[in-house]
């Protein structure tokens, strides 16, 4: 066992930090991190919603846009979302004043979040906190226009936010089976970000023998136009060290450690209760050096919390540029895994800001954040080892480049070549074409209940899915005349080449002129 005298004045007291979240997406976020229980945060939830945010556990709760929406949300409009929380600038500042760090969840793609989130990043950052944001981006499925909101919203919170970490819902619909409604994609994204805030909380703010600091986490998620990568895992009794580091290397964010290879600077924490042992830290960081790049800058840090008796936790956190993503992934795992990542996501941190020095009461040292096993359960569903646990959807690892040759085309080629197991996979896109309007429509529970929404759905349902290009064929007399009313976004069924409408052999059905067995749109257009 490790004997350590604890500095208490390098920790931060759970009570100077505040958990926001913003609009309904975000809303759900924090409901989902109180319910898997974080001991001290203070949790504020803001929304124009006031349906939703009545609902909401969290304690502090403000109304965005009183005058404005009047209680409703803004129907899909930044531009209302912005206004709105202008309302409420003030009080916000009130409630986020002293603050050290503000965690800040939102869907990105609606009005209000994406609206808001800018601002209240600004007031955060005003009132002298460092700001994490967490963000979704929109499903590939919710249409060009909230992937465009989203994409302009994020391109100012990297610019405000100090971290900004984004999740991929597309990506994190992976973790559900294919056949799982979409409510199971929400529950499992938000179960993922519950975890990903949690272990970033645990990171800074529990007293530590080894302490990362807000710097350590800045360095390791510090580049611009770069992807989160994050992996925590949990394990108790033998062989727990391993089994954690399998378990958080498993986790989607890290495409199984693959992305790893490429990390410049990667940050380790480690948590174990009271019998936590040099042995086992050794262990587990000799293991991780093999995924991990022999000159990448490893941070490191441990702590002992005597409530994870039997149990060790350990937490990855780096960050992998764009065009470094691009060439782990051929294009088109790149599109397939993670759509929402085009044209640019990512974490932003401010390079030339002087973080100023966090001096914390003694109290801090007592902060409570064990873990409990319920928390252990949450962790190993997300990282099954069993392969029929494993999602329907899995990432398969881009085939290494030709390692010898010089010729561009040669290259260029092999990194746009499917691999097999890929080639065999349903494509993500035309499935979704695939799926009736109708279908679409009622997988999305913000259509449910929103009406703007739901008329929102009913457009991209009509307008944005594009046709699927037909194969040229003989014009058949048969087609033209029973050609079916085409749903917008639909396949079209091929029909063969027999005689339609009309009995055959039997005489025509003439009325006052007119051939009934012809559909009567057709007879008016005559
Ligand atoms: N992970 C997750 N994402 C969600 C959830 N609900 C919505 N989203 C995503 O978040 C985006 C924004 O949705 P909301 O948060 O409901 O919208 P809002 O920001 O409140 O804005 P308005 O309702 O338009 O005023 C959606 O486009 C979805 O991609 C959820 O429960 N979990």
């Amino acid at each position: 066992m490790i004997e350590f005298p604890r500095d208490p004045q390098n920790v931060i007291p759970t009570s100077s930090v505040k958990i926001v979240g913003l609009g309904g997406a975000g809303t759900n976020m924090l409901d989902r991190v109180a319910l898997d229980g974080l001991d001290g945060a203070e949790l504020l939830a803001l929304n124009t919603d006031i349906r939703t945010l009545s609902s909401s556990v969290a304690k502090d709760r403000i109304q965005l846009g009183r005058n404005l929406t009047k209680g409703l949300g803004t129907g899909g409009d930044p531009e209302l979302g912005h206004q709105a929380v202008l309302e409420a600038e003030d009080e916000i500042r009130a409630t986020l004043k002293g603050r050290k760090i503000v965690f800040i969840c939102v869907g990105l793609g609606g009005g209000t979040g994406s609206g808001a989130a800018p601002i209240v990043a600004r007031v955060a950052r005003e009132e002298g906190a460092f700001v994490v944001m967490f963000a979704t981006m929109p499903f590939g499925f919710e249409g060009r226009r909230r992937r465009e909101q989203a994409e302009t919203a994020l391109n100012e919170l990297a610019v405000l936010s100090n971290a900004l970490v984004t999740f991929d819902n597309s990506r994190m619909g992976e973790l559900v089976l294919a056949k799982q409604g979409i409510h199971e994609a929400f529950a499992a994204a938000d179960r993922m970000i519950s975890e990903s805030i949690k272990a970033v909380i645990r990171l800074v703010v529990r007293p530590g023998l080894i302490n990362v600091g807000l710097d350590d986490l800045m360095s390791a998620l510090r580049t611009t136009r770069s992807r989160c990568l994050f992996g925590s895992g949990i394990a108790r009794g033998k062989d727990r060290a391993q089994k954690a580091l399998r378990n958080a290397l498993a986790s989607p964010l890290l495409d199984q450690g693959a992305l790893l290879k490429d990390a410049q600077t990667v940050l380790v924490h480690l948590c174990g209760g009271e019998d936590l042992t040099l042995f086992e830290i050794e262990l587990l960081m000799e293991s991780l050096s093999k995924h991990v790049p022999e000159k990448a800058q490893v941070l490191f840090g441990a702590a002992v919390d005597p409530g994870m008796t039997d149990q060790l936790s350990i937490t990855l956190v780096s960050s992998l540029p764009e065009e470094r993503l691009r060439r782990t992934m051929p294009e088109g795992d790149y599109r397939r895994v993670s759509p929402a990542l085009e044209p640019s996501v990512g974490f932003a941190a401010d390079e030339d800001e002087d973080e100023e020095e966090v001096v914390v009461p003694e109290a801090a040292a007592k902060a409570d954040t064990s873990v409990s096993p319920a928390e252990v359960e949450e962790f190993t569903g997300f990282t099954p080892v069993e392969p029929q646990a494993r999602p329907a959807m899995e990432f398969v690892a881009a085939p290494e480049p030709p390692k010898d040759s010089e010729d561009e085309e040669d290259k260029e080629e092999a990194s746009q070549e499917e691999p097999e197991e890929l080639a065999d996979l349903p494509d993500l896109d035309e499935e979704e074409e695939a799926l009736p309007a109708k279908a679409r429509e009622s997988e999305m529970p913000f259509a449910e209940t929103d009406p703007v929404a739901r008329e929102e759905v009913k457009e991209v349902a009509s307008e944005e899915l594009p046709e699927k290009p037909r194969k040229e064929e003989k014009p058949s007399v048969e087609k033209e005349l029973f050609k079916p009313a085409k749903p917008a976004g639909q396949g079209e069924l091929s029909f063969d080449g027999g005689p339609k409408g009309r009995f055959e052999g039997a005489d025509p059905s003439v009325m006052d002129g007119e051939d009934l067995d012809v559909p009567a749109f057709l007879r008016r257009k005559r």
